[in-house]
């Protein structure tokens, strides 16, 4: 069955940040959604912010094409198969970030699996509920589809156009694959921040004001629910164990050179440990994708003095858009005890002297 335009109908069932930023995604595209969550509150919460229906009057009517469980990891697989058997015509994906476990939980439950097709967009922010959701959190961002080996060829082209609607840029993976690969660049970044936030605890305040740009950056994720995250990491354990194990060898190595050069002395070999570990760092670094899954894009970044006042970035951007030029990036650093703000404005290499002349015939400061 399907709307009236004749796009597939869909069913969220889990209506917190991801479920009910796909809805929204959907609806922009013209697919009808329908909506389902143990929490009354966190479905009429999305269906107020545009993102479906909540109607169980009439089951044969509204029938889904498509379910999609965002449901917490731990109860995903047993959500899916329930869905299975509800709506028998129906396929059925979920968006869990672990994938090979709950694959084997609708195994375990008999769920039909040529009608389940796992799959993970790998967008995300570290809050949580509705009230978070965006329509475009997964537009541009891969979204893996992870077939399993009974997955019939309808059922993954439907996931597929889900993926597509909803602005994802689809990736296809096997279970393990797909498991091992966020390993590296989901799971095992969570925990890094999360190591890297807590060393703050107990900082005297006055240490804690000079935190940067770079503290910012590093510890953005750690801010993320611990509940989700526990399910997150005891689903993808032994991927994750394996890599922190790597972790701690060049841990070690770290400690080693830096307790060697404490002691005093000329400690040789210590610095070429220390720079191996940073170079090494540099070509990870590098094999980091930019915007949109694409090639690394080298920015300049322009750091422009902005008075903290109502308006002063507004007339940033009008400065930029006079001079025709497009603002890829930006960070605001506050200056602590000053009226001023440094916005770093991320610009293509080939137009930051342009900026920098036109910012400052126009009384702009400049760093
Ligand atoms: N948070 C993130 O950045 C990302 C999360 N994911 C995955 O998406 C899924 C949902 O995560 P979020 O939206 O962040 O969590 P959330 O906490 O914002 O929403 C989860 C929703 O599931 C509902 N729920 C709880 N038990 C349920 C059940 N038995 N059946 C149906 N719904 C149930 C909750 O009431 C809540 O509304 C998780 O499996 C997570 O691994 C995937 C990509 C990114
Ligand atoms: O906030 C970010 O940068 C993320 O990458 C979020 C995220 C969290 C969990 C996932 O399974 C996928 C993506």
């Amino acid at each position: 069955m399907s709307g009236a335009a004749g796009a597939p109908r869909a069913r969220i069932v889990g209506t917190g940040l991801i479920g009910t930023s796909i809805a929204l995604a959907l609806r922009a595209a013209g697919w009808p959604v329908s909506l389902e969550d143990p929490s009354p509150t966190a479905a009429a919460l999305a269906r107020d912010l545009g993102a479906g229906t909540i109607d169980e009057l009439a089951p044969d009517v509204l029938a889904p094409d498509v379910v999609v469980v965002a449901a917490p990891p731990d109860v995903t697989g047993a959500v899916v198969a329930t869905q299975l058997a509800r709506w028998p015509s129906a396929v059925v994906t979920d968006v869990a970030s672990v994938k090979s476990s709950v694959l084997a939980t609708v195994r375990s439950l008999g769920g039909d699996l040529r009608r389940y097709v796992g799959s993970h967009p790998m967008a995300g922010r570290e809050r949580s509920g509705a009230v978070a959701a965006r329509p475009d959190l997964c537009a541009g961002r891969p979204w893996v589809v992870v077939p399993s080996p009974e997955s019939s060829a309808e059922a993954v082209a439907l996931v597929v156009s889900l993926a597509r609607a909803a602005r994802g840029e689809v990736v296809t993976l096997g279970p393990q694959e797909h498991d091992a690969a966020v390993a590296a660049v989901s799971h095992l970044p969570q925990l890094m921040a999360t190591l890297t936030a807590a060393r703050l605890r107990h900082e005297p305040d006055d240490a804690v004001a000079l935190c940067g740009q770079g503290v910012r950056d590093v510890t953005r994720i750690a801010a993320s629910d611990p509940g989700l995250w526990t399910q997150i990491l005891a689903g993808n354990a032994a991927g994750v164990a394996a890599l922190l194990r790597a972790v701690r060898t060049d841990l070690d190595d770290a400690v080693g050179a830096l307790e060697a050069l404490a002691a005093g002395g000329d400690a040789p070999g210590a610095r070429a440990v220390l720079a191996r570990l940073l170079d090494d760092g540099n070509h990870g670094r590098a094999r980091v994708p930019g915007k949109h899954g694409g090639a690394p894009t080298p920015y300049t970044v322009v750091t422009v003095v902005v008075p903290d006042e109502p308006g002063a970035l507004g007339r940033l951007f009008a400065a930029m858009g006079e001079a025709g030029i497009n603002l890829e990036d930006l960070h605001l650093e506050h200056a602590v005890g000053h009226p001023v703000a440094l916005a770093e404005v991320s610009v293509l290499p080939g137009v930051a002297d342009r900026l920098r002349t036109h910012l400052g015939a126009g009384g702009w400061t400049i760093h």
